[in-house]
Parts: C-alpha cells; structure tokens; sequence
C-alpha cells in the first residue's frame, strides 16, 4: 500500500540525532515524520547499545559549553518521561602528563569550572583500584560525567515524539529526495511533501545526499565494542563507584582507549579502542580486522590487572567520522530547507538533545542557539564535492 502526505518536516535517520530532531520539531508545533530503514528497534547503526559516556571533559570549550544545556535537556526529558536515563559514574581521564591533549582535557575543565580532582600518582590507587597508572601519565576526574542508558534514551525520545502527534515509519527506506521549495521524499513504501527535510541518516549520510547533489568528506568504520571479564566480579563495577575513563594516548595507541564500568552485562566491563577499519554501512559485518583488540588486549594486560585480557563478548557498532572530528550541523550549500546532521565521529550521543534542538532551529529558518562555525560545512572546502 502506497502512503503519502504532507508534512511541515520530513526526518529521515531515526538514530539519536534524527530522533531528538523529530521531538524537538513536534515541540515546536510542526507536523513531522521521522522514517527510518529498519524496524525499530535495531541494531544496525551507531545508536544502538546500552550505554554510552556523557561528560563535559572535551579538549574544546565549545563542547564543554554545549554540554552545560545539554545535561539539563537530559534530565528534562528523564523527568518528562519518569525515566532513568542518566548515572554518575565520574570520568577519569589519564594520559601522558606533558601532552598537549591531556593538558587541553585538563584546562578546558578548569576554564568551564566543572567540579574535578586531580590525582597524584600516591593517591591514584586509593581512589581507582585495578588499575596501572602508566609512568609519567598524569590523571583528573570530571566528576559530573557518566554513562546514559542509550536504548531506553532513544525508545524514550521516540516515546515522547509520538505522544507530541509525531508520526514514525520504520521499515521505510528513504529512496529518493526532490529538492524544491517544497521537498519531495520518496520511500519504498510511498511519497511525501514536505516544507524542510533533515537529513540524520548516520553512516549512511552521503547515500542520501548524493541525492541533492552533494559528498561530504566521511570516512565510516566499524568498531569492535568488547566486554572484558573481571577475575573478581565487581571489581570495576558500577555500583563499587568504578569511573568510565578515557585514555587520550598511550604505549598502545595513538588514539584513545576509553572504558564504562561493568553494568549492562554483569561481571563485564567495557573497553573499546577509539579508532576501527573503513566499512561499508551495509556489509559492517563482512568486516573482520581485529587489530583494534589486539591493541586492547595488550592495553588490557598492562593497565587492568583485574580484568582477563581476552573479551569475553564483542559487539559492532560504526562511527562516521569526519576529518577534524567535528561534527556537520548545517543547511544544505544549495537548498537551505535541506538541513544536515552528520559526521558525529563516535562522540554524539551525549549532544542528542542539544543537535535535535539545532537542527530544529536550523529547519524553522531561526537564528541557532550556538556559533555552529565549528560544524559548518565551508570548513571542508576542497574536500566537499558539490556535484551540482
Ligand atoms: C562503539 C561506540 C561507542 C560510542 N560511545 C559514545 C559515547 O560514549 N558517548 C557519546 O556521546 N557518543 C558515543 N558514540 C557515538 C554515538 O553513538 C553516535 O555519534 C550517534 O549514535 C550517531 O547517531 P546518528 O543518529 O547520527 O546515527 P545512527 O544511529 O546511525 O542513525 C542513523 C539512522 O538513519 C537510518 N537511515 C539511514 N539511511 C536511511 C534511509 N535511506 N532511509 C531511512 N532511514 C535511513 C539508519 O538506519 C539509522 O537508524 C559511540 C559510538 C559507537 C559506535
Ligand atoms: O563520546 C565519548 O564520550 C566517548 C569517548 C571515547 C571515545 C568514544 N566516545
């Protein structure tokens, strides 16, 4: 049966970003649909999971900024919905003391006076047991960060989007998008008209907008999401008070290395490696390299005695990345009632309620509440084909 309708918005992703874009547009009294390719919910994209780090500990203030309204979106919607979406856990940051990157962690906490502690090699131990801090490694806690429980944070979002009268299609692949006044978007199962489209369709990005005409320089990969066992259960577990951390660099990697303390599956705390091989979004899993946990594995031996460094459970999850790490928040170059969020690099969960509320603003014409120059797409310049 063929479906069709007219629309204020058409989004098209129902991931984290797509889906708090889709709230946010309803908020404002507009008549949205949010169609996505799979059925609800699924596996398949960057979204899914059980939990993901929220922290102001950023290397940029203009992150640490945004997150100050971010956590209070959060907590919004937690008591809109009478659910529990977030938990403090702290987040220790470690790396190489005299490195610009976690000197640049520590001062931008210290600029944005966000509650920290520094740690010094003699009490490290006392306040995080397991762990070896390596030489000459320097360590502080952002002690307002956590983790948010992403599965229920996004059947949330999606929950409270429906009760707005927002309408969602799942199973509908977005096959086609005629640019225009009034855009044209073609499904496998129909056709709607709508005055703006946002387009927040992950690592699928570049399929869609080679449809208006326009690449964006994004590299996708996959990550190996592994889950190590502890020789003792508990001992990094959430409810002991066990930080999430972030290693900005070590003898293993150039890339960070980052943790959540043991939670969703008992006894299993999860360390990933910040970095994994180029994938197609549709053959994710034709994709085996595994050099990612050999770095872990080695990582793990050195620095978590309590853990055994082979995992015990490995998951899949993309990131989209693009070359600075920043992400894309922006109107289409050509059709401004296009709007794009994408490239969120592996670290946008935490911004859901702060992108869904821009990409809104950007869709109703408004002046966004934040300089998106960061996240232009100018910035790519040569790098952005426009095949128009
Ligand atoms: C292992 C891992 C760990 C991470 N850790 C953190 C963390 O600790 N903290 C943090 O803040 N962030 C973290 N992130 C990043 C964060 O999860 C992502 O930035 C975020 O989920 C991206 O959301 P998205 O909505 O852009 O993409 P997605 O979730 O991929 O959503 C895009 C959606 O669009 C749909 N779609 C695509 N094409 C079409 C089409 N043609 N028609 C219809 N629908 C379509 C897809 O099916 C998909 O559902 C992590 C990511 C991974 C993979
Ligand atoms: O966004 C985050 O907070 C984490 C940090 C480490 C890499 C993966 N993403």
């Amino acid at each position: 049966m063929s479906t069709t309708g007219e629309y204020d918005c058409v989004v098209i992703g129902a991931g984290v970003q797509g889906s708090f874009a889709a709230y946010q547009l309803a908020k404002s009294n507009q008549r949205t649909i949010l169609l996505e390719q799979f059925v609800l919910p699924h596996t398949r994209g960057s979204s899914h999971g059980q939990t993901r780090i929220i922290r102001k500990a950023y290397e940029q203030d203009f992150y640490a900024h945004m997150m100050e309204e971010c956590y209070e979106l959060w907590a919004q919607l937690e008591r809109e919905a009478g659910v529990k979406l977030y938990r403090q856990t702290g987040l220790l940051v470690m790396g190489p003391e005299n490195s610009q990157k976690y000197q640049q962690f520590k001062s931008t906490l210290q600029r944005n006076k966000v509650p920290m502690v520094t740690l010094t090699r003699d009490n490290f131990s006392q306040h995080i047991p397991h762990v070896n801090l390596a030489e000459g490694d320097g360590a502080v806690v952002d002690i307002t960060a956590g983790i948010l429980y992403a599965d229920r944070a996004l059947k949330t979002v999606q929950g409270q989007f429906q009760k707005l009268g927002g309408i969602i299609r799942d199973k509908e692949k977005v096959t086609d998008i005629e640019p225009g006044p009034v855009v044209t978007v073609s499904t496998t199962a129909g056709v709607y008209r709508a005055k703006s489209v946002v387009i927040t369709a992950g690592p699928w990005a570049n399929r869609l907008l080679a449809h208006t005409g326009l690449q964006l320089p994004l590299e996708v990969v996959r990550i190996n999401v592994c889950y190590w066992k502890e020789k003792v259960p508990g001992s990094y577990d959430v409810k002991q008070r066990f930080p999430s951390f972030i290693l900005t660099e070590g003898e293993e990697s150039k890339d960070d290395i980052y943790g959540l303390p043991s939670n969703e599956y008992p006894g299993l705390m999860k360390i990933c490696h910040h970095m994994g091989s180029e994938t197609d979004p549709d053959q994710r899993d034709k994709q085996t390299d595994r050099s990612d946990i050999d770095i872990l594995q080695r990582y793990v031996a050195r620095c978590f005695p309590g853990l055994l460094p082979e995992p015990a459970v490995v998951e899949s999850c993309m990131y989209t990345l693009t070359p600075d790490r920043h992400f894309v928040l922006d109107c289409h170059p050509t059709y401004g009632n296009i709007v794009i969020g994408a490239g969120f690099s592996g670290h946008g969960f935490k911004f859901g309620p702060i992108v869904g509320k821009i990409l809104c603003e950007l869709s109703l014409g408004e002046v966004p509440s934040y300089d998106l120059s960061p996240f232009r797409i100018r910035r790519f310049q040569a790098k952005t084909k426009s095949a128009l």
